[in-house]
């Protein structure tokens, strides 16, 4: 029986990406708690949670038929601005805290994706140093009111409207959506699926 991609994730834009390459694949949501270890830093909680999505989804997975024989492939998203990782804003004081620190400055947003099959498993995390342009008090206010930022860490998406506020991007754009393609592509060869 031929290996199925089983994507363990909730998330739109997982979806569209590898949609964008052309990998078929399954969808299987996976929900696990996202608090950090006391002292964990971002990259290990990153790493961590996407490891934990996999292996969730692994296990979802043998429970359906059609999908026994799955590679399932799971992320994780953090935005982190001098080393310390960024939420979702809760309110709108919040969110306006939360941009005031990344206007006109470099933060990271570190993705971390896992692969798992019933041989093996595969964790990579991919970081970015996204800049941001000068914000004032206005432009935040009007994103907060735009409804974008309500859901997304760090509080805002740069495949949306906050596009606009990234002065520069070093790294991996696809990375900083939730989902490195060049570098999961790569490591998806190894379990035998080809974009
Ligand atoms: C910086 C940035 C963050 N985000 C946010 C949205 C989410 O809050 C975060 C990713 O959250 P995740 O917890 O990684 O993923 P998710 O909860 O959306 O989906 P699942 O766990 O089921 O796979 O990244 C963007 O969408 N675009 C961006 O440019």
């Amino acid at each position: 029986m031929s290996s199925s991609l089983v994507l363990a994730s909730a998330s739109p834009r997982r979806r569209e990406l590898l949609n964008q390459i052309g990998l078929a694949h399954t969808v299987l949501p996976v929900n696990i708690d996202e608090t950090p270890l006391d002292n964990e830093q971002p990259l290990a909680l990153v790493t961590r949670l996407a490891q934990q999505k996999a292996e969730q989804g692994f296990e979802a997975a043998q429970g359906v038929t059609n999908v026994s024989q799955s590679i399932v492939l799971a992320a994780d998203t953090i935005v982190v601005y001098q080393g310390v990782a960024l939420g979702k804003p809760i309110d709108a004081d919040d969110h306006n805290t939360m941009l005031s620190k990344l206007s006109n400055k470099t933060h990271q947003v570190i993705t971390a994706f896992s692969i798992k099959s019933s041989q093996a498993v595969y964790t990579e995390a991919v970081s970015s140093d996204v800049t941001f342009m000068a914000l004032n008090k206005q432009q935040i206010a009007n994103y907060w009111l735009s409804g974008e930022p309500q859901d997304k860490a760090g509080g805002y998406a740069i495949q949306g409207y906050g596009a606009t506020f990234v002065k520069h991007l070093s790294g991996s754009y696809t990375g900083v959506v939730g989902l490195p393609l060049f570098e999961c592509a790569n490591a998806l060869k190894r379990f035998g699926v080809e974009v």
